[in-house]
C-alpha cells in the first residue's frame, strides 16, 4: 500500500473466514485461506464490473441499511446468474462484506478500490437524464425506477435528473429543445414507444446542432453524442430484449452503470413531404399495423391488449395489395436464413461496420456517410414485387420479445447496416395462423410457401392508387385477388392450384357470413389500406421510402 494501484495481497475476513485479497490493475480477487480445503476457490471481479465500495456494513436491495463500523467495507459488483430460458444473462448485484485488521487498512482498501474504479472504467456515466413513462406497460414505471434502479445509480455515484412524463412526446420535445449540458446519457423507463421518442429526440437534436436538415434524404446524419439506456417498463420491450437478452430492470441498470453499449441499426422512414421517422425494431404493414391500431383502443388492458387485438385482427382476415421494392444487401456477408444469433461483439456486425465506415474505428461515427452509402442504384439492383399481402415487416434487429423469444427474424443483426424484409403473401387463414404460431416456437417461420425473407438496405412501399382502392371496397375485399398479375400463394394442403384455393376462401367467407359474430368482424367494409406500425407508433402515411 504505497499509493500504487495494485494492492495486497492482504488478509481480510468475511464472517469468521480468512481471505487473501488482491487488487491487480484490472481485477479484484479474493481467495479463502483454509488449510483443510485444497482446491481454494477464488472469486475474481473485473474492476470494470465493481458497482460501488462503501465503508461499513451496507445493504442496498431490497432496502438500504448502513451499519457504520470502523473496520468493515462492502463491495458491490455485477454477478451473473442463469436466466431461466431467455437467451441473455440475468445480472444481479453481488455483495461482499470484508472486515480488516484495522481502520487504517480498511481506509486504504476503499481508497484503492475507488481509484481503480475511476481509472479502469472511463465510459461510466456520472450524470443521467431519466424519462419515466408512468403509463407504459403495466403502469409500473415509477415504481420500477424508484425501487430497483435509483438505489443502484446512487450506489454507483450517478446523479440523475428524473422527469416523469405528463404527455406523449414530452420526452422527445425535451431532448429537442432543453439544455442537455452536463448529461452523459439519457435513460428511458418505458417500452418501445418511449424508446422511440428518445431516439427521435436525440437524433433530431444532434442534426439541429450540426445545422443539418434531417428531413432531407441526402443529408449525412451526424452521430449522437449521448447513449440511450433502457429500463424495461413497457408492453413488448423488444429493443431491450433483443439487445440485453432479458427483460429485467436490475440487469439493465447494471449495464448502464458500468457503461456498456451496443450500437443499433436505425432505419429512416420517409414520405415526400412528411417529417422523417426512425425505426429500430418493427416497421410493419398489414397484420402488425392493424394490431397496433386496434390495440390503441384497448390501452386499459395493458400488455394484454396485443393478444386481444391480435385475435380480433386475425379473425378479420384482411390482406392488402401494394408494391414493395427493395435493395438487397450483399448476400455474401450474411443471410436471414442462416442460423446465427447476433450478440454483443458479433463478427458480422463488426465486419459490416468496417466495410461501411472504413475510416472510423469507433462506433460513435456510425452514422456518418450513412446516406451516401445508400443512394438508390449505387449498389445492387432494386427488386420490385406486387401483390396482396397479409403483412409486410421490416426489422433492423431480431425484434425478439417475450411473445416471440426468437423474434420476427431470428438471425437479424443488431448493427450490420441491414434490415430483414419479411413478405407474407395472402394465404388462407390457417396458413397465416401457422406463420404467426411459429413466432412463438423455434420452428422456422420462413419455411412456408407464402413467406419470403430478404436482407435489405432499403425498401419502398406504395399502396394502390385511389381508383383500385375504391373497387376493392366495393367488392368487400374478397375477390381482389382474381385480378390479373397478382401473385397468389397457397399452403401445402391446398396446393392443387389457386382455383381451389379461391374456392376455399369463398366457402370460408360464406361460413363466416352465417356466423353473426365473425360477420361483424369480416364483412365490415374492408379497408383497402392498412397502417404502418413504426416501433409501436402509427405512421400518418402509407407510401414510404426506408433506408
Ligand atoms: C394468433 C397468434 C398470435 C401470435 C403472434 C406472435 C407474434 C409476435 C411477434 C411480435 C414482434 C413484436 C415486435 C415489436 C414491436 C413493438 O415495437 C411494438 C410496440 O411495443 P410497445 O407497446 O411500445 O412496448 N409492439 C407491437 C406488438 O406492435
Ligand atoms: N405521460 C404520458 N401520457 C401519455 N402517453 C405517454 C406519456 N409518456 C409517454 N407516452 C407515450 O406512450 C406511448 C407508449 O409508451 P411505452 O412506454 O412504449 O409503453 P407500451 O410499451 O405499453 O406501449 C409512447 O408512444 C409514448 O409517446
Ligand atoms: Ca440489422
Amino acid at each position: 500500500f504505497d499509493g500504487d494501484l495494485d494492492s495486497g495481497p492482504s488478509s481480510l475476513w468475511v464472517g469468521n473466514k480468512r481471505y487473501r485479497a488482491v487488487l491487480t490493475g484490472w481485477h479484484f480477487r479474493w481467495t479463502e485461506v483454509d488449510k483443510k480445503n485444497r482446491d481454494k476457490k477464488t472469486v475474481s471481479v473485473p474492476v470494470a464490473e465493481v458497482v460501488g465500495v462503501e465503508e461499513g456494513r451496507v445493504e442496498i436491495l431490497p432496502q438500504k441499511s448502513v451499519e457504520d463500523t470502523d473496520k468493515d467495507f462492502t463491495v458491490f459488483y455485477v454477478k451473473r446468474s442463469s436466466s431461466g430460458g431467455s437467451y441473455g444473462l440475468l445480472w444481479r448485484l453481488g455483495r461482499i462484506q470484508f472486515s480488516c485488521a484495522s481502520r487504517v487498512l480498511r481506509d486504504q482498501w476503499t481508497k484503492h478500490l475507488r481509484t481503480a474504479l475511476k481509472t479502469h472504467s472511463p465510459l461510466r456515466p456520472h450524470r443521467l437524464l431519466v424519462f419515466i413513462n408512468p403509463f407504459g406497460g403495466k403502469k409500473k414505471g415509477r415504481q420500477i425506477y424508484h425501487s430497483l434502479v435509483a438505489p443502484l445509480f446512487e450506489l454507483a455515484g450517478i446523479s440523475s435528473h428524473v422527469i416523469v412524463t405528463e404527455r406523449a412526446n414530452q420526452a422527445r420535445d425535451h431532448l429537442l429543445k432543453k439544455d442537455l449540458t452536463g448529461f452523459d446519457g439519457v435513460v428511458c423507463v418505458g417500452g418501445d414507444g418511449m424508446f422511440s421518442e428518445l431516439l427521435h429526440g436525440l437524433i433530431g437534436r444532434t442534426q439541429q446542432e450540426a445545422g443539418l436538415c434531417e428531413n432531407d434524404p441526402a443529408a449525412a446524419l451526424q452521430p449522437c453524442p449521448l447513449h440511450i439506456g433502457i429500463i424495461p417498463a413497457g408492453s413488448t420491450d423488444c429493443v431491450c430484449y433483443a439487445t440485453v437478452g432479458v427483460i429485467d430492470p436490475v440487469t439493465s441498470a447494471l449495464h448502464i452503470i458500468i457503461g456498456d453499449s451496443q450500437p443499433l441499426d436505425v432505419c429512416s422512414v420517409r414520405q415526400s413531404s412528411a417529417r422523417v421517422r426512425y425505426s429500430v425494431s418493427l416497421l410493419g404493414y398489414g397484420f402488425y399495423g392493424d394490431v397496433l391500431a386496434e390495440s390503441e383502443k384497448h390501452r386499459w388492458m395493458g400488455p394484454l391488449r396485443y393478444d386481444y387485438s391480435g385475435t380480433v385482427v386475425y379473425l378479420s382476415n384482411r390482406s392488402y395489395s401494394g408494391v414493395v421494392q427493395y435493395l438487397p444487401a450483399d448476400p455474401l456477408l450474411s443471410s436471414p436464413r442462416d442460423k446465427t444469433r447476433c450478440l454483443a461483439g458479433c463478427s458480422v456486425c463488426s465486419r459490416s461496420t468496417e466495410r461501411l465506415f472504413p475510416h472510423s474505428s469507433d462506433s460513435g461515427s456510425l452514422y456518418s456517410s450513412h446516406f451516401s452509402q445508400f443512394s438508390p442504384g449505387s449498389e445492387g439492383q432494386w427488386v420490385s414485387v406486387e401483390g396482396r399481402f397479409r403483412c409486410i415487416s421490416l426489422t433492423c434487429m431480431s425484434s425478439s420479445c417475450a411473445r416471440s423469444p426468437l423474434g420476427l427474424s431470428p438471425s437479424a443483426h443488431l448493427a450490420d447496416g441491414t434490415g430483414d424484409l419479411v413478405l407474407v403473401w395472402d394465404t388462407h387463414p390457417l396458413g397465416f395462423l401457422k406463420f404467426l404460431h411459429r413466432h412463438t416456437s423455434t420452428q422456422d417461420q420462413f419455411d412456408l410457401p407464402f413467406v419470403e425473407v430478404h436482407r435489405v438496405k432499403a425498401v419502398r412501399f406504395s399502396a394502390p392508387s385511389g381508383r383500385e382502392e375504391q373497387e376493392y371496397e366495393e367488392i368487400g375485399g374478397l375477390s381482389g385477388e382474381t385480378d390479373e398479375g397478382q401473385r397468389e400463394y397457397v399452403d401445402t394442403v391446398s396446393r392443387n392450384g389457386s382455383r381451389q384455393h379461391l374456392a376455399e376462401r369463398a366457402v370460408t367467407h360464406e361460413q363466416k357470413t352465417a356466423t353473426p359474430f365473425l360477420c361483424g368482424l369480416c364483412c365490415r367494409k374492408s379497408p383497402a389500406v392498412s397502417v404502418w406500425n413504426c416501433d409501436g407508433e402509427i405512421l400518418p402515411f402509407t407510401d414510404i421510402v426506408c433506408k
